[in-house]
């Protein structure tokens, strides 16, 4: 029968990998459906962690030692007839799993690096050589012990319950088991209380069926194959480096059946082997969000749970306005008023940045209007610059649409390309920028009069005062002067974009408050390359002959901007009014200020912005410093939000997979095979209850166990049938495996 249609009898998806470390009540021993399907679970991840495989469990008790040594004792006495293909050596292999449970001593851990690596690739919880000899005993007490009773209820309790369960992969014992008892021995098993009751309960034995009847279950001794570590009273058996290397592969788990999963109902949370067993940690460490470094912590007015876990509201509030701006559309009345064609170009998605009826700007001489608009290939969003009714006189210009395209400056908006369009309607010209979403031009941000509130302002508002000298002249409702400290912010920045303009061998030309961007704190040049086209002159030999004018030119417009920042008042430029308002600079700032005003001003010499610099001098340190300071907490954001669009990912690839109603015409494809396993583990990360019903959430325990995923850890985990009768012991590296497995194949089929 096609096995994919057959349903075994312990009801485990017949094609699934889990079945080998499944335990039901119709199957107490480890069914292997697919040994030699065990796919190689570990990435060179694990090996380059630097496992050593130090658990820390170091202490060694007389009772553990005694325990120990009885289990080694069962361990010698556990036999299993030879395999058809094994037997030919005198020495056959039967891997055991051995479980000691209920003494809490810790004992001594020989455990060696090689040896947890060895775990990581084998899942082997023992593996032991035994003699043909000892096999023929074993047979022997196995079939005593089958005929009195699978279930022993003496070795259940706080004392020492044991479980001895035979590795399943080791091929010998299996065949021994298919030959004489499989069926007899499932039979057995559904009449007696099930090894996963037991589990479950807590009042049951784990199937020591395959314990030696009558032989103390607790080695006195081990072989030297062979080493032992205790983890919350269930002693585990490791192989060592040596006996890997000289033992075939097995897959084997232990149950612990004095320490029943808690809490319990659709996903078990407890693994098996904790993270003292194994210092897993290591294995996703940098996977794991530190908390906020104490730095950054020191910025934020904020308490330390909260910069944990949350990003500063005003980052946060910055970000949300500006994904909101970037992604307005346009309504229907505005669509009407505005009138944009579907796709200009390779654009589409035309959205107006200022209102339709555009004041010509008196350098440009032309109507313009800007849009954000959205590349019909690439999605990015891009700001494009339209002058109206215009045609191109000669390419020639294009040399210096060239040169802008070149330039790349944080405090310039980068020109991307320029074409010519009639899809307005007219010839238009259109430039398309770099998009900053929510951005204001310095005319708005700071010469713009705020509204009145009931036509009343307050006289002593800002530092004009009503009936001074220079009162109508300062009176504009703009706002109190600006910090010294923002007015330098700006100079820097500003300063630094002209100077990579003028490197580059350009001018800006048109350095005023409407054409000067502020997205933030930051300051950028708007509208580069605009006047070079606009005023090109097709005759001219060389285009760049009169730069080193605008340059002067640009460094007067500074000036000029400057002085009215300072005044906060646009007239405070104007001819007549340029020496009292340099007056009013020398009452209210630093003379650093002012010099550096008048120096702009004073156009007899040949000025040059890195004259500048020196005017500016120590400021730059402070502008510095708050400027790593920021880097320092937008890292630090960045390293929290890194992990979540980790986790995020892992979900969406465990969500795609679990519940998928149908896959290549196989309705039951997420609930059958390896996805079997991640239905469970979704169980048990988000629907894990208490004892007494209730949800079980923490938030910890979801992201926590994700990272384990993520890192294929070897740490086991429990994972519970939903109808509570069959527990899943799987390694994290496992699940890992199935998921990337799942999830190809998914990939695959979409492609
Ligand atoms: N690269 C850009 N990214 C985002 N927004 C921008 C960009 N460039 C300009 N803007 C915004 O577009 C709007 C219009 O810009 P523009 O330079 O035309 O200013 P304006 O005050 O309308 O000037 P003018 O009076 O000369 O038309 C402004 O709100 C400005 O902040």
């Amino acid at each position: 029968m096609d096995p994919i249609f057959f349903s075994p009898p312990n009801g485990i998806p017949s094609e699934s990998k889990l079945a080998t470390y499944m335990v039901t009540p119709q199957s107490p021993e480890f069914i292997p459906t697919r040994i030699s399907s065990s796919p190689n679970f570990y990435p060179p991840y694990h090996m380059n962690n630097g496992l050593n495989g130090v658990n820390g469990l170091t202490t060694t008790t007389a009772a553990a030692a005694a325990a120990a040594a009885a289990a080694a004792a069962a361990v010698a006495t556990v036999a299993a007839p030879a395999s058809s293909t094994s037997s030919s050596s005198s020495s056959s292999t039967v891997a055991a799993a051995v479980a000691v449970s209920g003494s809490s001593s810790k004992v001594s851990n020989g455990g060696s690096s090689a040896s947890i690596l060895s775990m990581q690739k084998t899942n082997i919880v023992a593996t032991v050589n035994i003699t043909q000899q000892q096999q023929q005993q074993q047979q022997q007490q196995k079939q005593q012990q089958h005929q009195s009773s699978l279930v022993n209820d003496s070795v259940v309790g706080s004392s020492a319950p044991i479980a001895i369960i035979p590795n399943p992969a080791a091929a010998p014992f299996v065949s021994s088991m298919s030959a004489q008892t499989p069926l007899k021995a499932r039979a057995a098993m559904m009449r007696q209380d099930s090894p996963t009751a037991a589990l479950i309960g807590g009042e049951k034995s784990p199937p020591h069926g395959m314990t030696p009847h009558g032989a103390s279950p607790i080695p006195t001794t081990l072989p030297a194959s062979v080493h032992q570590e205790n983890v919350g009273g269930t002693i585990y058996f490791y192989p060592t480096a040596n006996a890997q290397n000289s033992q075939p592969v097995v897959n084997s788990v232990v149950v612990d059946a004095a320490h029943p999963a808690h809490p319990a109902h659709h996903g078990v949370v407890s693994a098996v082997a904790p993270l003292s067993a194994v210092p897993s940690q290591l294995l996703y460490a940098g996977h794991v969000y530190p908390g906020p470094a104490s730095n950054v912590i020191a910025m934020q007015p904020k308490t330390q749970l909260e910069s944990a876990f949350f990003m500063p509201d005003e980052m946060r509030s910055d970000i949300l306005g500006r994904n909101e701006i970037s992604n307005l559309i346009m309504d229907a009345a505005e669509a009407a008023q505005h009138a944009l064609p579907l796709e200009v170009d390779n654009y589409h998605a035309l959205y107006p940045l200022e209102p339709p009826a555009q004041p010509m700007h008196t350098k440009l001489t032309l109507p313009a209007s800007t849009y954000r608009a959205t590349h019909n290939s690439t999605g990015f969003k891009y700001c494009l610059r339209r002058l109206h009714g215009f045609r191109l006189q000669s390419t020639k210009c294009m040399a210096l649409v060239e040169m802008w395209k070149k330039l790349q400056h944080t405090n310039v908006v980068q020109l991307r390309e320029l074409f010519t369009t009639k899809a307005f309607g007219d010839n238009s010209l259109v430039l398309v920028y770099d998009y900053y979403p929510g951005s204001q031009t310095l005319l708005a941000k700071y010469f713009t009069p705020a509204p009145e509130t009931n036509g009343y302002t307050d006289p002593f508002q800002g530092e004009a005062r009503p009936f001074s000298h220079k009162s109508n002249m300062q009176r504009t409702n703009n706002g109190p002067l600006l910090p010294e400290s923002t007015i330098w912010s700006i100079i820097m920045q500003l300063t630094a974009g002209l100077r990579a303009i003028h490197q580059a061998g350009l001018a800006c030309k048109i350095l005023d408050p409407t054409k000067i961007i502020v997205t933030g704190k930051r300051v950028r040049f708007s509208s580069c390359c605009i006047s070079d086209i606009t005023q090109f002159d097709p005759n001219a030999a060389n285009p760049l002959a009169l730069v080193n004018m605008h340059q002067q030119d640009d460094l007067t417009a500074l000036g000029r901007l400057v002085l009215a920042l300072a005044c906060r008042c646009l007239q405070s430029v104007q001819r007549d009014n340029v020496q009292s308002s340099i007056d009013m600079v020398t009452r209210n700032y630093s003379t650093d200020l002012r010099n550096f005003i008048v120096y702009l001003f004073t156009t007899n010499n040949r000025r040059s912005v890195t004259d500048l610099m020196p005017m500016i001098g120590a400021r730059f340190y402070t502008q510095l410093d708050a400027l790593q300071a920021q880097v320092d907490m937008q890292e630090d954001e960045l390293a929290k939000e890194m992990e979540n669009g980790r986790l995020y990912r892992i979900l969406v690839k465990l969500n795609s997979i679990n519940e998928r109603p149908d896959f290549n015409l196989d309705c039951t494809w997420s609930e059958t095979g390896d996805r079997y396993m991640l239905k469970l583990f979704r169980d048990f990360l988000f629907h894990s209850v208490t004892e007494d019903g209730r949800p079980w959430l923490d938030h910890a325990h979801i992201v926590q166990c994700l990272n384990k995923l993520d890192a294929g850890s070897i740490e086991r985990v429990q994972l519970m049938s939903r109808d509570e009768q069959s527990v899943l012991i799987v390694s994290y590296a496992e699940l890992k495996n199935c998921l990337e497995n799942a999830f190809s194949e998914l990939m695959s089929a979409a492609n």
